[in-house]
């Protein structure tokens, strides 16, 4: 089935966020659709998906125009949409979540349990994915739970599968079992677009490449071209895909974390044991295997936590025991794992967003009225260093890209006061040209004085970044090695070996 977007424009208010976009998907293609942040990717597969309806363009499919009124029609016509955010019920199982997430079309009504159990089983024989219809989600690894997703895709016969930054969230072992899986649909004549932003998927499984930019279609670019040539087509700038950084000049370790174990809901030990000090002037970055205590971690020094033992002491001070705004205001800076669930919150502008956990009010408020020029001016400067792609920065979290999202906490936790920055995957979703920003600004970070801890889950970041890479494995922090440590050693240190 030959897919079709032709002459597509979608307005928001203003914006034009597509604006007279053309893409051909043809059976038997990966055709990768790359964009630095907020270049329309999103809105466009959402068009594609009925979600939105175009301002102007038409969909074809083998040439006929075709309407869709919601992703039901979309779906019956025989396009399927691999969300980054999984839309699965975690306490409900394969069968029952993909009978949800079949919605009744002209062609049936819903599901009954033994045939959606049949199916998903043939499905995931088919193409290799090992999927247990009556395992619980929630129980399920995230690559595992991203093939439940696939196959809730393929469920209504699908022949065109958008997948819209499917790796941001997978280890990179479950990216190349993702890669694989594209592969095979390849070879059975599905037709593929594919999102991302990481240049090595692309230049892996890519056979087009269309690139887009502030909504527009800037041109195709050769699966063949260096990933340098694409990262410059994306932003239309030369990028250093290199982390430029001097050597450290670590002063004092001005951060300790001492015996730390903690415990889950479920009284299961989840950090068993925890040492690591950090110096001032020196990035430590955590490696492993996403789910071995990383997110725990961070969550303890956050004051998240529930039950803990040990100590995490900042210039001195125990932050054991201290609650979250506590923790922040001895000037932690915390970029967390999940910024639609911890970072910001949706329906606040990007001025409230930025002034979140803000606890110095000093240069914003007098008295107790607030400096609304001041605000204004801090955010549109953030705005504009940060590159924030928004209309305004009186635009609500909700209305960003995913990309643009990550920016703004980001540009709200680097600007505060520091004396410890804690960021999961700072670089999670962000296009070439901000990962590079945002790599400079965490140097410049350290090079103030700063301790700072990182938790990456990219083998490449990890090395680049880090001044040293503490591993951990299973709540336990296997060994802590120089960030010039091979990629193999590194490796089997994630699977648990010492180095
Ligand atoms: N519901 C909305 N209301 C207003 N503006 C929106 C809405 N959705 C998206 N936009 C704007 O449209 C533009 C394109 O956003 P889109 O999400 O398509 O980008 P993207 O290419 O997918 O970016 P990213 O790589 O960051 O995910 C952005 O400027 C965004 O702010």
């Amino acid at each position: 089935m030959k897919l079709e977007l032709r002459g597509i424009t979608k307005r928001f208010g203003a914006m034009t966020a597509n604006d007279n976009v053309n893409l051909v998907a043809e059976p038997g293609q990966i055709h990768c659709l790359l964009g630095e942040n907020g270049a329309g990717k999103s809105t466009l597969m959402n068009v594609l998906y009925g979600l939105y309806q175009a301002d102007g363009g038409e969909i074809l499919i083998d040439d006929k125009v075709v309407k869709f009124a919601g992703p039901g029609d979309a779906m019956a016509a025989g396009i399927g949409m691999v969300h980054q955010h999984f839309m699965l019920i975690p306490v409900f199982t394969v069968a029952e979540n993909v009978i949800l997430g079949h919605e009744p079309t002209k062609f049936g009504g819903l599901l009954d349990l033994e045939t959606a159990r049949k199916q998903v089983r043939e499905i995931s024989d088919r193409f290799g994915f090992e999927v247990d219809p009556d395992a619980i989600v929630g129980d399920l690894p995230v690559g595992v739970q991203q093939r439940v997703e696939i196959i809730k895709a393929l469920m209504g016969d699908a022949q065109v599968l958008v997948f819209d930054e499917p790796t941001a969230v997978l280890t990179p072992q479950e990216t190349d079992e993702l890669m694989a899986i594209m592969k095979q649909l390849r070879s059975e004549g599905k037709a593929i677009v594919f999102i991302t932003h990481k240049l090595r998927e692309v230049k892996e499984v890519a056979d087009k490449i269309t690139v887009i930019r502030l909504g527009k279609i800037v041109g195709e670019a050769s699966p063949k071209s260096s990933a340098n040539e694409l990262a410059s087509m994306m932003v239309g700038r030369a990028v250093d895909l290199d982390v430029e950084k001097g050597v450290a000049k670590p002063g004092k370790a001005t951060f300790k974390i001492t015996n730390l174990s903690a415990w889950n809901h479920a009284g299961t030990k989840v950090l068993d044991d925890v040492n690591l000090e950090i110096h001032e002037g020196e990035i430590l970055v955590i490696a492993g295997v996403q789910g071995n205590g990383q997110t725990e971690l961070t969550e303890a020094i956050i004051g998240m936590h529930g039950k803990t033992a040990g100590s995490i002491e900042l210039d001195g001070k125990e932050l054991i025991g201290k609650n979250v705004k506590q923790v922040l205001d001895l000037g932690v800076g915390f970029v967390p794992e999940d910024r639609t669930e911890d970072g910001l919150v949706a329906e606040f502008t990007i001025a409230e967003n930025l002034m979140l956990d803000r606890s110095d009010r000093k240069p914003f408020a007098k008295g107790i009225s607030l400096q609304l020029d001041f605000l204004k001016k801090f955010a549109q400067e953030k705005l504009k260093q940060f590159d924030i792609r928004a209309q305004g920065i009186d635009s609500t979290a909700s209305q960003l890209s995913g990309g643009n999202q990550q920016k703004v906490v980001l540009a709200r936790e680097l600007s505060r006061e520091l004396r410890l920055l804690v960021a999961s995957q700072p670089t999670r979703g962000l296009d070439v040209g901000s990962i590079e920003f945002v790599h400079e600004q965490i140097v410049a970070t350290r090079d103030a004085g700063i301790p700072v801890l990182i938790v990456a889950t990219e083998l490449d970041e990890a090395t680049q970044l880090g001044d040293r890479i503490a591993v951990m494995y299973r709540g336990k922090v296997v060994g802590v090695v120089p960030s010039n440590t091979s990629r193999s050693v590194l490796g089997q240190m994630m699977a648990g070996i010492s180095a």
